[in-house]
């Protein structure tokens, strides 16, 4: 018997997005994209400013509808926001209004989940982010990389099998950055859920990612797939010292270098 191929946990197949605009001509933000992320993989995409990085999710998390090709989660057309879907983005989705306890329980509370059974699992998220005893907290009382803890709680407590991230450190110092990679590799592993996470930092792309997809510049497509063939389970400050590390940076940037110019040549243009 052949062995069944496993379900993409998501699909994308010759995805475009043209988006209208007031002179009346489209914008094609993404043309012909196509990609599979294997349930429990951890895919970066880098690509430069504008190529359409965010668009890409935006598909995935059924906030646009595709112009063009197919865009499926585990096989399923996205027609709507799919259910499974956790979500992470650089401005978090902090409530100001509510301490830390119900900010992480209220996915729940909208998926009427019962409050004592909320509040219980976001006890125990809390505590697995590293926030015991902050509960009663406002996030105007945390620092920037515990509201960072508090959304990445906010996020797994649904144990969504997707996990769609936009950058979502990229407002923290280096410190808080490099331990908040590795925080969310302890609490992804094991999981199982598929990851697709957007960030302009190469390292923090090879560091974390099983592959890496980089995009040309825009309208942006997939340039190339770089598996990343680094042991896991790792830590991301010891990991980027070592040579197989330099080398796939090297071949990595050569590959973004090009698309990062073409994209600086056009904005150079546009002021001459
Ligand atoms: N709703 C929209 N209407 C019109 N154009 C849009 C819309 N959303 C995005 N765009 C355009 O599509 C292109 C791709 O945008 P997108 O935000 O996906 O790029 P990105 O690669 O994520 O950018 P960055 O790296 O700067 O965050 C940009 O030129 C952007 O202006």
């Amino acid at each position: 018997m052949t062995p069944l191929t496993p379900v993409p946990a998501i699909s994308l197949r010759g995805a475009t997005k043209r988006f209208a605009t007031r002179s009346g001509a489209p914008f094609t933000a993404i043309t012909d994209v196509t990609l599979d992320v294997a349930p429990g993989e951890f895919v970066t995409i880098v690509g430069p400013t504008g190529c359409g990085k965010s668009t890409t999710l935006s598909l995935v998390s059924g906030l646009e509808p595709a112009s063009a090709g197919t865009v499926e989660v585990h096989g399923r057309p996205v027609t709507a926001i799919p259910d499974g879907i956790g979500y992470m983005f650089q401005t978090d989705a902090v409530l100001p209004w509510k301490s830390v306890l119900d900010n992480v329980a209220l996915g729940l509370r909208y998926h009427k989940v019962a409050k004592q059974e909320a509040h219980a699992r976001a006890r125990d998220w809390i505590q697995r982010v590293g926030l015991a005893g902050f509960e009663d907290r406002y996030p105007h009382q945390l620092s920037g990389g515990m509201r960072k803890r508090v959304a990445m709680a906010q996020s797994l407590i649904g144990e969504p099998s997707i996990l769609l991230l936009d950058e979502p450190f990229g407002a923290l110092d280096v410190q808080t950055r490099e331990h908040m990679q590795d925080e969310l590799l302890d609490l992804w592993s094991g999981t199982g859920a598929a990851v697709v996470f957007i960030t302009h930092d190469l390292t923090e792309a090879i560091s974390l990612a099983d592959r890496v997809v980089v995009m040309t510049a825009g309208p942006g497509t997939v340039k190339e797939t770089v598996p990343i063939d680094l042991p896991r389970p790792r830590k991301v400050e010891e990991i980027r010292l070592t040579p197989e590390f330099t080398e796939i940076y090297r071949n990595v940037w050569n590959s973004l270098r090009e698309e990062v110019e073409i994209t600086r040549a056009r904005g150079a243009s546009r002021v001459a």
